[in-house]
């Protein structure tokens, strides 16, 4: 058995359903961008001081003022030169990370400040996440990202977004998503959006159970019809401890644990975010043991200052996991991807079994 440390944890397969590319780019990266292109309102001037001040400003405990960091990400993003290289080197980290099959989002709608159209946008994030995966490639290190396209929920342009996925299914998008402040903004505002992905037989998930409780999950499952729920971590406000200790689960959270919905769970966001107050008392545990689909995300690797394999190793640290537990979510992720069954199994029989197998010993 090998030891469960960092670096065991990078050569180890792992499965990325949540994560945002405008909250993963490399601090250099913000920075070079910015004097690229003439973006002078940058909150730091060197790497480590930009990497320590998106960490602390996301840390506020409130989902509205963490996502006012994406303003510096989303405004160097807005050149073809940029977002390929963003797409690229995420690309790139990710599979030095040791991550083998990630879906990454990113809502095209706010990259259109220097005039570029939606589909433009698309085709250079595509092009770059092509570059990172030979890049990759070449290093031995292989990695598949497929792309979730989002929809800003505050905005009105889901439904044109839904299109867009649509349009680039058959080059790379295998997905679509809502983001932004839950609060207000219910996913029923979207069901135009969600009916045309399902008539058109495509998958979807939908941030919902962050920063609200309840009545989102309920909307985006029963009204919407979503394969995934991003987050979902509220759907313990539906579980009861009894006296005897033993949980107790009310309807929606038994719906969401008997139809295997997937919980695409990110331990650190939901701390910075306020939707949980400590990892101690993160309901990722409790919902492992209950045997919902949990799965490990990143959500932003920037702004958490994280990785897959810091991730993982916060959960092993915090809740004692193993290998097994681990490979266990990682296959809970796998077989929750919006790419056909088929390459699924291939990837969890011919990667992610052998992988774990060789660190179990
Ligand atoms: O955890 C989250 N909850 C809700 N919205 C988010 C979260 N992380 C990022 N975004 C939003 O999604 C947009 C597209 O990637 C980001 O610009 C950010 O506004
Ligand atoms: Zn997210």
């Amino acid at each position: 058995m090998t030891a469960l440390d960092l670096s065991a944890l990078r050569r180890a397969p792992k499965v990325l359903l949540h994560d945002h590319l405008d909250g993963g780019l490399r601090p250099e990266t913000v920075l070079e961008l910015a004097r690229d292109c003439g973006y002078d309102a940058l909150p730091a001037d060197t790497a480590p001081a930009l990497a320590k001040w998106f960490r602390e400003a996301a840390d506020s405990g409130s989902l509205e003022r963490y996502l006012e960091t994406f303003a510096h990400t989303v405004a160097v993003m807005q050149t073809p030169v940029g977002l390929e290289r963003v797409a690229r080197e995420c690309a790139e980290d990710l599979a030095a990370d040791g991550v083998v099959y990630a879906e990454v989002r990113f809502a095209p709608e706010q990259h259109l400040e220097e005039g570029l159209t939606l589909d433009e946008v698309v085709e250079q994030v595509l092009l770059g996440f092509e570059a990172g995966e030979s890049a990759a490639e070449v290093r031995g290190q292989n990695i598949r990202i497929g792309v979730l396209l989002t929809a800003m929920r505050h905005a009105a342009r889901s439904r044109e977004i839904a299109e867009l996925a649509i349009r680039f299914r058959d080059r790379g998008v295998v997905g679509f998503d809502i983001a932004g402040a839950e609060a207000g903004n219910p996913p029923s505002r979207h069901l135009d959006a969600f009916e045309y992905m399902r008539g058109s037989n495509a998958h979807f998930t939908i941030h919902a159970g962050e920063a609200f409780g309840l009545p989102s999950i309920h909307e985006a499952i029963a009204f919407c019809g979503t394969d995934r729920l991003g987050h979902g971590v509220r759907i313990t406000d539906d579980i009861t401890i009894g006296t005897d200790g033993v949980p107790v689960l009310g309807k929606l959270a038994n719906y969401v644990r008997d139809k295997r919905i997937p919980l695409e769970l990110c331990p650190s966001s939901n701390v910075q975010t306020g939707a949980v107050d400590t990892l101690e008392n993160h309901p990722f545990d409790l919902l492992a043991r209950l045997r919902f689909r949990v799965t490990v995300n990143t959500d932003n690797r920037l702004m958490s200052d994280t990785s897959m394999s810091q991730e993982m190793l916060r959960l092993v640290e915090t809740f004692g996991y193993g290998w097994t537990d681990l490979e266990r979510y990682t296959i809970n992720a796998m077989k929750s991807a919006f790419i056909p069954f088929d390459q699924r199994l291939q990837l969890i029989d011919e990667v992610i079994k052998p992988g774990f197998a060789v660190l179990v010993g």
